[in-house]
């Protein structure tokens, strides 16, 4: 039997690879948990869709993040995807700011899961934990989707080359 000889590949830096990652536009979201543990929300990026069936999304979440605990015992969570007009409050959640503060900041209605839904909110996907598996330095949080909100009447918020860019509807241009 032959043995195949892996190539060995380089090593990308860390700041290379994050200039190029601005260059990819995405989705800005708030994760909220509430639940025997506590209430959090945080901002992320790194959230997109695995499979319709049954219908699930991740979520990347730094292990070093002061909401992982959190969301790590309380299992259920809501992905609430940002709309037009959402820039201040992306930032609030974008870290260093005390939990109380960033949920004094928006309305919130509360979900079957337990988890806060953002009044406003472009759409929310209220989800329990299925499965997490750790990379690095993060955890990717496989969600099952329980429940659905959608707001279509807003317009959509991008994080592309480091700021915020609206992304208007088909109709409104
Ligand atoms: N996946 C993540 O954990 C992300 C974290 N952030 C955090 O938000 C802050 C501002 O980010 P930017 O202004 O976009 O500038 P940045 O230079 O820190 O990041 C540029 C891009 O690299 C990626 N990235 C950043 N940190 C990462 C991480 N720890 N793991 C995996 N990918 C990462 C993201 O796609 C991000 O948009 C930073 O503290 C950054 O660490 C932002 C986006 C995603
Ligand atoms: C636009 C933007 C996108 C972010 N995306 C992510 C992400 O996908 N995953 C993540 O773990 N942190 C992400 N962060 C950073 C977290 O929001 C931040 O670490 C979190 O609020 C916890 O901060 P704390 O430890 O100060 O509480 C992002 C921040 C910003 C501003």
């Amino acid at each position: 039997m032959s043995v195949h000889e892996l190539p060995v590949l380089p090593a990308v830096e860390r700041d290379a690879f994050r200039n190029a990652m601005a260059c990819l536009g995405a989705a800005v979201n708030i994760i909220t948990t509430d639940g025997p543990a506590g209430r959090a929300g945080f901002t992320a990026s790194a959230v997109c869709s695995v499979t319709d069936s049954p219908p699930t999304l991740l979520v990347c979440l730094n292990r070093s993040a002061s909401v992982w605990p959190i969301f790590r015992d309380n299992g259920y969570l809501c992905v609430n995807t940002l709309a037009a007009g959402h820039e201040e409050l992306s930032t609030l959640f974008g870290g260093k700011t005390p939990m109380a503060d960033r949920f004094a900041a928006a309305d919130w209605h509360t979900l079957a899961s337990g988890s806060p839904l953002l009044d406003g909110a472009l759409v929310s996907f209220d989800c329990k934990v299925a499965q997490v598996v750790s990379v690095g330095t993060h955890d990717i949080l496989f969600c099952e989707v329980h429940a659905l909100v959608r707001n279509d009447e807003t317009h959509g918020l991008a994080w592309f080359d480091r700021g915020y860019h609206h992304l208007l509807r088909q109709d409104a241009r």
